[in-house]
Formats: C-alpha cells, structure tokens, sequence
C-alpha cells in the first residue's frame, strides 16, 4: 500500500477545497461512519427511513436544478433506477455539480400532491466524498450511445441502466442458485487453465508462454510441461464431478478465441453449465433447462427488478416486457434439425443461405424457427458430423443420417441460449469418437495405450471405472441477461467486454 507524508496529503487537501469551493470533504475518520446501517436509496423510497427527522443518504448527484429560492438534486446511488430528490439551499448546493458523490442529512418530508415521488429529502447538511472535475467528467447527463460508452467499462456502470443490468445479473445468479438447491444440485468449480478444447474448434487461448525462469532446472521451458488453455467450456471436468456428488453446476469464466466481431459473441464470457447423472434420457435434461429458466423468470417478475424494468404502454398501463413472460411460461416445443432443415426449405425466407441437411444453422435461421413457434425452441438430434466426440450418438440415427443425442434451444429474436447433450458414457464408443476427430491416436480401442489417449486420458478414465449415463447443458449467461433485459448486444452486458481486438481495461 502507498503511503503519502502528512504534509503533501494536507496540501492536496487545500489545494481541493480551494479548487471546489465551499465543497465539504469527508475526512476519512468521519467516512468510516457511513456503516451498511445508512440505507440504500431503494430502500429508502420503497419503505420509508426508521427515523423520518434524522435521514443520510449516501449517492451521486444525476441532476441538480437551480431555482430562485431552492435548488433541487436528484441522488442516486445504483440500488435503482429511480433517483431521490433532495432540495437545498444554494448555499448547500455550492460546489455540487453531476457525478460529485456526497453525504446528504436531513428530514425526510412529503412531497407536493402529483409530484413524482412521495417524499424527499429537505437537507440540512452535505458532505462531499471525494473531487469532481465535472468539465473533464466524460459520464454526461445526456444520453450516451452504446458505443461511446463501451469505451470507458470503469465508468459505464455508473449510468442507472447500467447498474440496473448489474443488479439483474446478481438476482438472476441468486434465483438460479436458489432454483438448483432446491433442486439438489451441488455447486462446483471447475478450472479456468486446462489441457484440452473441449468443443474440439481450435478456439483456445494458449497460456502456457515459454518464460526463461520457468523451468524447474532453470533453463527455458514452459510453465506446464505441455501445451494449456484457457477454458472453452467446463463440461469435461464437471462430467467427473458428476461422478462424484451426483448432479452438478458451475457458473464460470469461459474464453473462445473467435473473431466473431458478432453482437453475440465474446471472447471471454460467463457460461452457466449443469451436468446430471445417471439420466439417460434427454428428454430429463431439456425439461431441467425449461424449468430452471422458467423458475428465474418468474422469480425475476417478483422482485423489485421487474417493476424497474417495466415499460409504460401509450395508455399509461405498465406492460412487463413480451419476452419476460415468453420465458416465465409454456412448454416450448421439441422438434428435430431434420424437421427444422425442412422447415428453413420451405418456408419461402429470402435467407442469405438456405441449409442443407448435414451443415449447422446460422442466426438467421435460429431465429425464424423460434419466431416462427412464437416460443423458445429446442431443436434436437443434429448430424454428428457438425458436433463435438463427446455426444452420444443417438438410438434413432440410420447410417445414412448419422445424429447425435444433442438440443440447442432457440430464442424469438435472439438465436442460440442453452447447448447440451447426452453424453458418450461406454469407453469403447467414445474412443471411436475421438479417434474420429483426431482427438485419439488410431488403433483397435482395447489395445490403445495411455500415451496414444494424449491430453484426454483423464476424461477417458471415467468411462473406465464405474462409468454412468449422464447429460448436461451450458447456458450463455450474457446472453440469458441480454434478453431478459432487452438489450441486444452481450457488449453492453457483460461488464468489462472483450472481444477480438479489444480488451479495454
Ligand atoms: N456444458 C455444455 O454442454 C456446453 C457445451 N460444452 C458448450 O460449450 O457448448
């Protein structure tokens, strides 16, 4: 920790006070004070202060009016969208100007018949926290595009959508753990460094940097012995976990090095995966997806979130957004990529590109079939050929149309949320599969020695030793807030974004 001399700390001081006038700065004794005990601001305007006479408010100042004999600030302070108002002298208000971040005491008293709000706070004190350059401050009180604001991520959430999009994030997470206890499931981590690419796409971080010192006989050398990566996906590890407590969640870290420069894609980004064992029916794990969304969404509608991001129709009734109640309901439908090709073929669409049987469905695609259902859609049993070794080829597969047991599960006018699948659980079919895709050196499966199953040996072990039928999913976490919030580019809602060629801080 840095430690500045007593005598440059009070200059600084000086110079600060001299710079903001009749500003009031907080020591940091006095800061200590402000305990979790001072409520939040929604808190405040939801039930009301303990004491109506002695009120402190911590926030940020989001606007402040200038009258003849008052002034008016609106506070804010990320608990929620809405803002308090206080009014002030203007001499209280000396100093104050848009971001400063104050301490405001004082009664709070009710407000005039239709105003806004019930109540606000007439202040008898303010403190300010820290300086506040507004003519350099690039946060404005105008509103910001998207892009401009994506280009400062340490400031973007300081905006009361862009809180608002924290706090959904953090319920959403809260709901999902809520939803999976109660349903038994075990909360895990699993590893951000790994040997393998799971999806087998070639879209891995490399990690392991020849570094002169980091041999262990001091000469040049990788860090790991071989070739690591950034995680693509915790599926395989949470596949051993599975065998071990039963059925298992993880909410990580997962990083694809795609240049996808896409309004869906990230290069590192929040996946929500979920393993079951001893199921041998997809249907099992497809209708925990349902449920486990459905639960959220509807414990969403019940919380203070849903009332902030509610619109006002023209009539003035508050409608919830369509979407929240798309996925707070239903049984959506099940139907297979061979019906959804026929469909996409004759559906008459001016798509860019009209699929064949055996090549994988692009947004456009994804898209019209769930508009098209009016729902979210799983779409099931895809070509082996366009998935990953570990899905487990499905019963009904001919030799001509070779599918695997697999689900994506299709939103209205978002595309792909959920992948899963059943998975390879014998040992001999699965070191075929890999086999196939290179993953495995070739040779008869009995005979393949430890060193031939390369990176994977591990994963192969587990269908050696008490192997069980089990399947599971991953959810774009990004993307499941996104919808939910309606906002149509992940960029905005993961919150320090990086994508091909930005990573901004
Ligand atoms: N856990 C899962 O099934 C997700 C899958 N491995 C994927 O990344 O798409």
């Amino acid at each position: 920790m840095s430690t500045i001399r007593p005598s440059l700390a009070l200059t600084c001081r000086r110079k600060l006070a001299a710079h903001c006038c009749r500003a009031r700065y907080i020591s940091s004794s006095s800061r200590r004070c402000n305990s979790p005990s001072v409520p939040s601001i929604a808190r405040l305007l939801d039930e009301g202060p303990p004491n109506p006479d002695h009120v402190v408010v911590n926030g940020y100042v989001r606007s402040i009016r200038e009258l003849k004999r008052v002034c008016f600030a609106n506070i804010g302070d990320g608990s929620s969208r809405e803002s308090m108002q206080a009014v002030l002298t203007h001499e209280q208000a000396k100093g104050l100007s848009y971001g400063s971040a104050v301490k405001m005491t004082g009664a709070w008293k009710p407000c005039r018949p239709n105003a806004k709000q019930s109540h606000e706070l007439e202040v008898s004190g303010v403190d300010i926290y820290g300086p506040m350059d507004a003519s350099t401050y690039p946060i404005q009180k105008a509103s910001m595009t998207p892009e401009f604001l994506r280009t400062m991520p340490h400031l973007r959430t300081r905006t009361p959508f862009n809180s608002l999009l924290l706090r959904l994030r953090s319920t959403c997470i809260a709901e999902i753990t809520k939803f999976l206890n109660e349903e038994g499931f075990t909360q895990t981590h699993t590893p951000i460094i790994t040997s393998s690419d799971c999806e087998g796409a070639g879209e891995v971080f490399n990690v392991n940097s020849s570094r002169k010192d980091a041999g262990l006989d001091g000469g040049e050398a990788y860090f790991f012995k071989d070739a690591k990566y950034l995680t693509v996906s915790s599926q395989l590890h949470l596949e051993a976990l599975a065998q071990s407590v039963g059925n298992v969640w993880t909410l990580s870290p997962t990083f694809r090095a795609e240049k996808s420069d896409t309004s869906r894609h990230l290069s590192e980004f929040y996946m929500l995966e979920l393993e079951m064992s001893f199921v041998d029916d997809m249907k099992v794990v497809m209708d925990m997806v349902e449920k486990m969304i459905q639960q959220t969404t509807r414990g969403l509608l019940r919380s203070r979130l849903a009332k902030e991001l509610t619109v006002r129709s023209q009539g003035g009734t508050e409608i919830l957004p369509e979407r929240w109640k798309i996925l707070a309901q239903g049984s959506w439908p099940r139907i297979t990529y061979t019906k959804a090709i026929g469909l996409l073929r004759s559906s008459g669409e001016p798509f860019d590109h009209l699929p064949a049987w055996g090549e994988g469905l692009g947004i456009e695609h994804e898209k019209y079939l769930a508009e098209l259902h009016k729902s979210p859609v799983f779409v099931t049993h895809y070509p082996r050929s366009i998935k990953p070794f570990y899905m487990l080829a499905s019963s009904t597969s001919t030799d001509q149309e070779e599918t695997v047991d697999c689900f994506d599960l299709l939103l209205p006018n978002a595309g792909e949320l959920v992948g899963g699948s059943m998975r390879e659980h014998r040992l001999d079919p699965l070191i075929i599969s890999m086999q196939a895709k290179g993953l495995v050196a070739p040779g008869l499966p009995a005979s393949i020695t430890d060193e031939q199953m390369g990176a994977l040996k591990w994963y192969i072990d587990l269908r050696r030793w008490g192997s069980i039928p089990h399947g599971g999913f991953g959810l774009g976490f990004d993307r499941l807030l996104g919808y939910l919030a309606d906002v149509p580019n992940i960029r905005e809602i993961n919150t320090f974004p990086r994508w091909v060629g930005r990573c901004e801080c």
